[in-house]
C-alpha cells in the first residue's frame, strides 16, 4: 500500500497553495472539480505522492463543514490500493467503520471510500483505486512507476 495523497482543506486555493509554491512544488495538471464531493482540487507532486488542496464549491461540501468547525488544515490521508472492493471486504472483516462501503468518484478518475475518523483514531482515512491503464494508476503522472515500488503488476 502506498500513500496516495495528503489532503488539506482551504477556503481559497491560491492562498492555500502559497506555501507549496514557495517550497518549489509543481502542480499536477489543472485544478479539478469533483462535483460529488463539492470540492475543487489542486494537487502538488511530492516525490511519488501528492499534496491535495481542497476548496469547497458549495455550502454542503464536507470541506465547507470542516472549515467552519476546525478552520484550514490537514483534512485526511489517502492510501492507494490495487483492488478497492477486495480491500473493503478485507477491512470489513477487521471491523473497520466505513462512512459508506460504496465507492464514489474521486479526482483523476479514481474510485474512493472513506473510513470514519473515530475508527481512524482521530484521522479521516481514504482508500483510492486508480483506473487501470491510467497514467496516475502507475504513478506515471508522479514521475515514478509503482510496479517497481509495489513489486507487483497492476
Ligand atoms: C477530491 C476528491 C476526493 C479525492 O479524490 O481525494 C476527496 O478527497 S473528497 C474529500 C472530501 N470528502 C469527504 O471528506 C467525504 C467524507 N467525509 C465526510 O463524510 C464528513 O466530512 C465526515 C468525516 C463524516 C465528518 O462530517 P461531520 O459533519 O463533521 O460529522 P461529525 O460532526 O459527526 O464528525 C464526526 C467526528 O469526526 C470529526 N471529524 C470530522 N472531520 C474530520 C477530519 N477530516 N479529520 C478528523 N476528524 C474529523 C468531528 O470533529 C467529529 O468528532 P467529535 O466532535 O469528537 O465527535
Ligand atoms: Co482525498
Amino acid at each position: 500500500m502506498l500513500l496516495d495523497h495528503v489532503a488539506i482543506a482551504t477556503p481559497d486555493l491560491d492562498q492555500g497553495a502559497a506555501p507549496y509554491v514557495a517550497l518549489g512544488l509543481r502542480p499536477e495538471g489543472p485544478d479539478e472539480d469533483v462535483g460529488t464531493q463539492g470540492v475543487r482540487v489542486r494537487a502538488f507532486v511530492v516525490g511519488d505522492t501528492l499534496i491535495e488542496l481542497l476548496m469547497p464549491t458549495r455550502p454542503d461540501s464536507p470541506i465547507a463543514g470542516f472549515l467552519e468547525k476546525k478552520g484550514p488544515g490537514l483534512h485526511h490521508t489517502a492510501y492507494r490500493v490495487e483492488h478497492l472492493d477486495a480491500e473493503i471486504e478485507r477491512l470489513r472483516g477487521e471491523g473497520a467503520r466505513f462512512l459508506s462501503e460504496t465507492p464514489g468518484p474521486g479526482r483523476a478518475g479514481t474510485r474512493v471510500v472513506f473510513l470514519h475518523p473515530k475508527w481512524g483514531q482521530g484521522t479521516l482515512i481514504e482508500l483510492v483505486e486508480h483506473p487501470t491503464g491510467h497514467p496516475a494508476g502507475d504513478h506515471g503522472a508522479h514521475g515514478q512507476d509503482s510496479t517497481a515500488q509495489n513489486g507487483a503488476a497492476r
